[in-house]
């Protein structure tokens, strides 16, 4: 089954608009989603945290990963499966990543399987953009965090690193498309969707 062209259209306009943003830029875009999610009570909160290690022009969470590392976060990232689902494992420093499918670093250590988000105090994910009036997000087309945010429980914050222009009304959305609760961007976090 195909997808809807709209959704196809959207996902190549954001992509040319992130790598036309000057290097410099996104770098200080970055540090301020980085700064404006550590400053939420539930992410000091949070003792396990499923996060992401970024890639190209995506908002950076390298900085975002190992701060909350250092301040004794326990941090487990994707490691993407053959079938685009996602496993997890814990990051313990930059040193204990490898490359993985399309060049994303995925830590070496052992998979706790694709149930291990369902423990997550606090799930941040990508996204090229999110629908505010619902929450919904376009991905990068894989359907990875479709099937990982459906096992998230309701009262778990998840928040999807958004540059400034990428909220936006609606994202065009197939029923299987999944929602967060949070954007963050550089001018701050947002609750999106219905309260
Ligand atoms: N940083 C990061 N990690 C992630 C994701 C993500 O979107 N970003 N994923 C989200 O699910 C999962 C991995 N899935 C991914 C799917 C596609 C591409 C990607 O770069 N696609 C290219 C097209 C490559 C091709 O088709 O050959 C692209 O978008 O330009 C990256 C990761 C889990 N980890
Ligand atoms: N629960 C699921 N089980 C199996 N496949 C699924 C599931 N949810 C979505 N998919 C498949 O994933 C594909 C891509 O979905 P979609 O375009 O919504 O991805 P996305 O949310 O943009 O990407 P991602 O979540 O990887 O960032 C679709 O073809 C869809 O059929």
């Amino acid at each position: 089954m195909g997808e809807p062209l709209d959704k196809q259209n959207l996902r190549r306009s954001i992509a040319a608009e992130r790598a036309a943003l000057p290097e410099k830029q996104r770098r200080a875009d970055s540090v301020s989603i980085r700064d404006g999610l550590l400053d939420q009570p539930w992410t000091q909160m949070a003792g396990l945290v499923a996060c992401y290690w970024s890639i190209g022009a995506e908002p950076d969470t390298h900085g975002l990963v190992f701060a909350l590392w250092k301040h004794g976060a326990t941090v487990m990232l994707p490691v993407l499966r053959d079938d685009n689902d996602l496993d997890w494992a814990v990051y313990d420093g930059p040193d204990t990543l490898a490359p993985g499918r399309y060049g994303v670093m995925e830590p070496v250590d052992v998979r706790r399987g694709v149930d291990a988000i369902r423990t997550a105090a606090l799930v941040v994910v990508p996204a090229l953009a999110v629908g505010e009036t619902d929450g919904v997000r376009l991905g990068k087309g894989g359907g990875s965090y479709d099937r990982a945010l459906a096992r998230v429980g309701p009262h778990v914050p998840t928040v999807a690193l958004l540059y400034e222009d990428e909220l936006v009304d609606k994202v065009p959305a197939e029923p299987h498309d999944r929602a967060v609760r949070f954007v963050a961007r550089p001018s701050g976090v947002i609750a999106v969707g219905a309260p």
